[in-house]
C-alpha cells in the first residue's frame, strides 16, 4: 500500500465502491442510535456534510474554519470540473483530468468518489488522513452518494444533511451565487430532488439541519461540530423517523434568475437617504416583492438601486469577465481578490465610475456608492453592457457625510453576498468648490468640503474597518489623495481649504497605515494622488458649470479616470508583503 493509501488516524478504510452502487437502507458501518450517542473518544473526528447543490454547505464549513482553524480543517475533494475563477487548486479542490481520476481510482486513492452533476468527485484516503493526524475535525463537503459510500467506508464521523428552506430558496441561492449557468442550475436543482429524498434512508444521517437563517443554522452546526471536536458521536434522535417531502414543482429557473436578479439588489433593504427624497422610489420596474425594509426602513439609511433585467443568463459571480477573457483582463497578481468585495465611493463618474468597471471585469464584485441615483443606474446599465454578471454588482444610492447611512453599508453588503464582507475599500469620493478662499470663504462650502473628503474618508473607514474586525479578514484600504494633498497649486485664489482637506487625506492614510501597523493587523494601506484628471470634478467645483471642465482640461492632455483606475489595480495586484502607500501621478506636460 503507497502512502496515499495509508490508513488515516481514525478512519477505517475498505476499497472505495463507486459510487453508483446500490444504496443501502442500512449502510454498514451506519451507527445504531445507542452505539452512536455512546461513541467517544478524545480524538476529533470527521464532520461530513451533504446535501444539494447550493444549500450552503460551503459557506457553512468555511464559518467554522474561519472561526476555529486550529480546531477545523477541510478535506481538499479531487475532481475533474473545470476550477471556477475564485478557486485555487489545493485549495478548494485538486483539479484533475478524466484520465488522472480514473488511473487514481485503480491506485485506491479514494475512500469514496461520485460523478456528480456530470463531473468526477473524490474524497482521497490522504485528504482525511492529513487533517486527522494535525488533531482537527475533518470537514468533508460531499454529496449523497459520497456520504452512502462513506458510511460503507467506515470514517468515524457525524453525518449532516443541510437542507434548504424549499426548492425555491434553493434556486434563488443558486442563482445569486451566479457560477452556474441557467443549465447548469436546472441541473443541479433537478437532482437536488433526489437528494433531498436521502433524508429517509435509515442510518445515513445523524442530523438533520435546515439552513434558513444563517446565523441559527451556524450555531446549530457549531454545537455539533463541537461533538466532533471531542470524538463524541452524534446525539441520538436527531433525524426526524419520516420526512415527507412536498412534491414541488421544479421553479423555472430562467424567470427566477432574471427575477432574482432584480430582486437582489432591492432586496438588501433600506431607503433613500433624507437629503435625498425624490430618489426614493426605483426608477427601474421595481421588484415584484421589495424586502420590507425598502420601505419601512428609518430615513437616513442606505439604498440600493434596483437592477435591470439580465437576459435570464447567470454567468460566474467570481469572474465570468475574466473568464471569458481567458483572464487577459486580469493583472499578474490580482487573482486573490476574484470573488471579493470591493466597495468603491464617488462611483457616479470619473475615477469612481472607472475603478468599477476595471474591478468588476478583472472579477470583483463590486459596491458601488453614490448620492446619484440615476447615475448608478447608468452606471449599472453599462456594467451589464460589458458583460459584468449583475449578481456581482451592486449599486448603493449613500451619502457618505451622512453617518447613520454609511454604518448601514456593511449590513446591506452581507444581506446580498451573505458569506462576504468589504474587502476592499476605495475612498475615491471627494470635491472642492471655488468660494471658498480663506478670507472671505463660503463657511457652507468649507463644511461640505470637510465633510466629504476628511469626514466622509473617516467614517466609510471605521465602518469597514470595524466589518473586517468582526469578520476577522482584512483587506486593503486606498485613499483617493490627489496631488493637492502634496501642494497648493491655486493658493492665491483660494484654493488652500480644498488643499487643506486633501492633505488631512494624506495623513490620515498615514495615521490609518500606522493604526493598522500598531495593532498588528494585515490590513494594507494606500494613498493615490494623481494630478489633473479630466474628469467633472471642475463642474463641480463650479457649482455646476460643465464648460469649467473643459477649461480646466484643455491646456494639455491630462490624466483620464482609466488611468488613475489602472493605478488602483496596480496596488491591489502587489505582493502581500508590499505595500504602496502613495502613488504621485501627473500628466506629463502638468507643472505645478
Ligand atoms: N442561510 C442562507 N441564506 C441565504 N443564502 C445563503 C444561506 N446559506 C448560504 N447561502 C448562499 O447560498 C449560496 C450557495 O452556498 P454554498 O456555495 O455554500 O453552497 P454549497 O452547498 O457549498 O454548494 P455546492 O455544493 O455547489 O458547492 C452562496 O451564495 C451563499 O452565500
Ligand atoms: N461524492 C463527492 N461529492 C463531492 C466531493 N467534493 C464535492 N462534492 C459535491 O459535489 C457537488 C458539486 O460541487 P461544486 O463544487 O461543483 O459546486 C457538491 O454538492 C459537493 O458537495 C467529493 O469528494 N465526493
Amino acid at each position: 500500500m503507497g502512502a496515499e493509501q495509508s490508513v488515516p488516524a481514525g478512519v477505517e478504510v475498505q476499497p472505495a465502491a463507486p459510487a453508483t452502487a446500490a444504496p443501502s437502507n442500512q449502510p454498514d458501518g451506519a451507527q445504531t442510535e445507542e452505539s452512536s450517542s455512546q461513541q467517544s473518544s478524545a480524538m476529533p473526528s470527521a464532520l461530513v456534510l451533504v446535501g444539494p447543490s447550493g444549500v450552503g454547505k460551503g459557506t457553512l464549513a468555511k464559518r467554522l474554519m474561519d472561526g476555529a482553524p486550529e480546531r477545523f480543517g477541510f478535506s481538499v475533494s479531487h475532481t475533474t470540473r473545470a476550477p471556477r475563477p475564485n478557486e485555487q487548486h489545493g485549495v478548494h479542490y485538486y483539479y484533475t483530468t478524466k484520465e488522472q481520476f480514473a488511473k487514481e481510482i485503480g491506485e485506491g486513492k479514494f475512500l469514496e468518489y461520485a460523478e456528480v452533476h456530470g463531473n468526477l468527485y473524490g474524497t482521497s484516503v490522504a485528504a482525511v488522513r492529513d487533517v486527522l493526524e494535525s488533531g482537527r475535525v475533518c470537514i468533508l463537503d460531499i454529496d449523497v452518494q459520497g456520504a452512502r459510500a462513506m458510511r460503507k467506508s467506515g470514517l468515524k464521523g457525524i453525518f449532516v444533511f443541510i437542507a434548504p428552506p424549499s426548492l425555491e430558496d434553493l434556486a434563488n441561492r443558486l442563482a445569486g451565487r451566479g457560477t452556474e449557468t441557467v443549465e447548469q442550475i436546472t441541473r443541479r436543482l433537478h437532482n437536488a430532488k433526489q437528494e433531498i429524498e436521502s433524508i429517509n434512508e435509515k442510518g445515513l444521517y445523524d442530523y438533520l439541519l435546515i439552513n434558513d437563517d444563517l446565523e441559527e443554522a451556524m450555531k446549530r452546526l457549531t454545537a455539533i461540530a463541537g461533538r466532533a471536536a471531542v470524538g463524541l458521536g452524534p446525539e441520538p434522535g436527531m433525524v426526524p423517523e419520516r420526512v415527507v417531502l412536498e412534491d414541488a414543482p421544479l421553479p423555472d429557473i430562467r424567470a427566477l434568475t432574471e427575477q432574482q436578479q432584480q430582486q437582489a439588489a432591492a432586496s438588501a433593504g433600506g431607503a433613500a437617504p433624507a437629503s435625498q427624497p425624490a430618489e426614493a422610489a426605483p426608477a427601474q420596474a421595481a421588484p415584484a416583492a421589495p424586502a420590507p425594509e425598502a420601505s419601512h426602513a428609518p430615513e437616513a439609511s442606505a439604498a440600493p438601486v434596483a437592477a435591470p433585467q439580465a437576459n435570464g443568463v447567470v454567468v460566474s459571480a467570481a469572474s465570468a469577465v475574466a473568464e471569458q477573457q481567458g483572464m487577459e483582463g486580469v493583472p499578474p497578481g490580482f487573482e486573490k481578490w476574484q470573488g471579493k468585495v470591493a466597495l468603491v465611493t464617488g462611483a457616479s463618474s470619473g475615477i469612481g465610475w472607472a475603478t468599477c468597471e476595471a474591478l468588476a471585469l478583472a472579477g470583483m464584485r463590486v459596491v458601488a456608492v453614490a448620492r446619484r441615483k440615476d447615475r448608478l443606474e447608468e452606471l449599472q446599465r453599462h456594467m451589464h453592457a460589458m458583460g459584468v454578471p449583475l449578481v456581482n454588482f451592486l449599486p448603493v444610492v449613500c451619502d457618505i457625510t451622512k453617518e447613520a447611512e454609511v454604518a448601514t453599508l456593511p449590513k446591506i453588503v452581507a444581506k446580498r453576498w451573505p458569506e462576504c464582507g468589504v474587502d476592499v475599500l476605495i475612498n475615491n469620493a471627494g470635491m472642492s468648490r471655488n468660494d471658498a478662499s480663506l478670507f472671505e470663504g463660503n463657511i457652507g462650502s468649507w463644511v461640505e468640503m470637510l465633510s466629504t473628503n476628511v469626514l466622509g474618508t473617516c467614517m466609510m473607514t471605521r465602518a469597514v474597518v470595524q466589518d473586517m474586525k468582526r469578520r476577522s479578514s482584512y483587506g486593503h484600504i486606498i485613499n483617493m489623495i490627489g496631488l493637492s494633498g502634496h501642494r497648493i497649486p491655486d493658493g492665491p485664489q483660494g484654493g488652500g481649504f480644498y488643499c487643506a482637506t486633501k492633505s488631512a487625506v494624506k495623513t490620515i492614510t498615514e495615521g490609518l497605515r500606522q493604526e493598522a501597523r500598531g495593532a498588528k493587523l494585515p490590513l494594507r494601506v494606500s494613498g493615490i494622488s494623481p494630478g489633473v484628471v479630466e474628469t467633472e470634478f471642475f463642474a463641480v467645483r463650479a457649482f455646476g458649470d460643465a464648460d469649467a471642465t473643459r477649461k480646466a482640461t484643455s491646456a494639455f492632455k491630462c490624466l483620464q479616470p482609466v488611468d488613475v483606475a489602472d493605478a488602483v489595480m496596480w496596488c491591489l495586484s502587489c505582493p502581500d508583503h508590499m505595500e504602496v502607500n502613495d502613488i504621485v501621478v501627473r500628466p506629463t506636460e502638468q507643472l505645478i
